[in-house]
């Protein structure tokens, strides 16, 4: 079974001395955690600063976003091979965030991850449905069409180099997270779709749950069987709480 996985995405947080700072408080306690992968993805300018200080820890460097294309006249853009420049291991493809505020489609989102995929990088898709979507009944449906436009551009068997995240967009930094029943809920229902994509025998990929993710619902919905980590956003901003859920995957193991 591959190891949980928590990745704390800083968003547009964080400055040379709170990193430091953070870092400094939870790399020591981090270091302690066995079977969870942990990464940090901070912002672009920091990824130097922070993987000079995640040398010689166990928590790799991720990034919160990524261009399709290797080089050119794209102004204000990062790709795949300077993320390798800096050792970024995971990178996050198609945040709520980016999707609503930036416009990314289904179909650039499909792009950042066979992108990511061929560079080398883990691309980490984040799907989930809006509040209206969810009361509509039409959650699942949501997802599953984030899903197939990802396996209609890299083929489904390429879904398993993957991680997945769902995130619903109710749920991100209100607060409010989805119960573990709602979570598992889809969970499970992404877990049967990936498996009508995987040839049999293979490795399903990891199903992170984010939105509203902290110290004290960590153990619920860490303990659900299709979870297997989490994508922490403001909680990961501060040290004990990000340790705390770390710690929280080990015992769920
Ligand atoms: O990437 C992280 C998610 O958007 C969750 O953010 P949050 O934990 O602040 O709700």
């Amino acid at each position: 079974m591959k190891d949980k996985l928590v990745i704390g995405n800083w968003k547009m947080n964080g400055n040379c001395e709170e990193n430091q700072r953070l870092l400094a408080e939870a790399l020591p306690e981090l270091a302690a955690v066995t079977g969870v992968e942990v990464v940090v993805c901070p912002p672009f300018p920091y990824l130097a600063q922070v993987g000079a200080q995640l040398q010689g820890s166990p928590v790799s460097l991720g990034a919160q976003n990524v261009n399709a294309k290797e080089r050119g006249a794209f102004t204000g853009e990062v790709s795949v091979p300077m993320l390798n420049d800096f050792e970024c291991r995971f990178v996050l493809v198609g945040h709520s965030e980016r999707r609503t505020l930036f416009g990314e489609t289904d179909e650039m989102v499909a792009e950042k991850y066979a992108a990511a995929l061929s560079g080398g990088v883990i691309p980490v898709l984040c799907v989930g449905e809006t509040l209206e979507q969810r009361r509509a009944g039409l959650a699942e449906n949501v997802i599953v069409g984030q899903l197939q436009a990802v396996a209609s551009r890299v083929g489904g068997e390429a879904m398993a180099a993957g991680v997945i995240a769902y995130e619903p967009l109710w749920a991100i930094g209100t607060g409010e997270s989805a119960t573990p029943e709602q979570a598992q809920q889809i969970h499970g229902h992404i877990r049967q779709w990936l498996a009508g994509q995987l040839p049999s025998g293979t490795a399903s990929p990891r199903l992170l749950y984010g939105g509203s993710l902290k110290a004290d619902n960590a153990p619920a919905l860490f303990a659900q069987p299709d979870i297997d980590g989490g994508l922490v956003g403001s909680a990961a901003l501060e040290a004990q709480s990000f340790v705390t859920i770390c710690r929280v995957a080990q015992a769920c193991q």
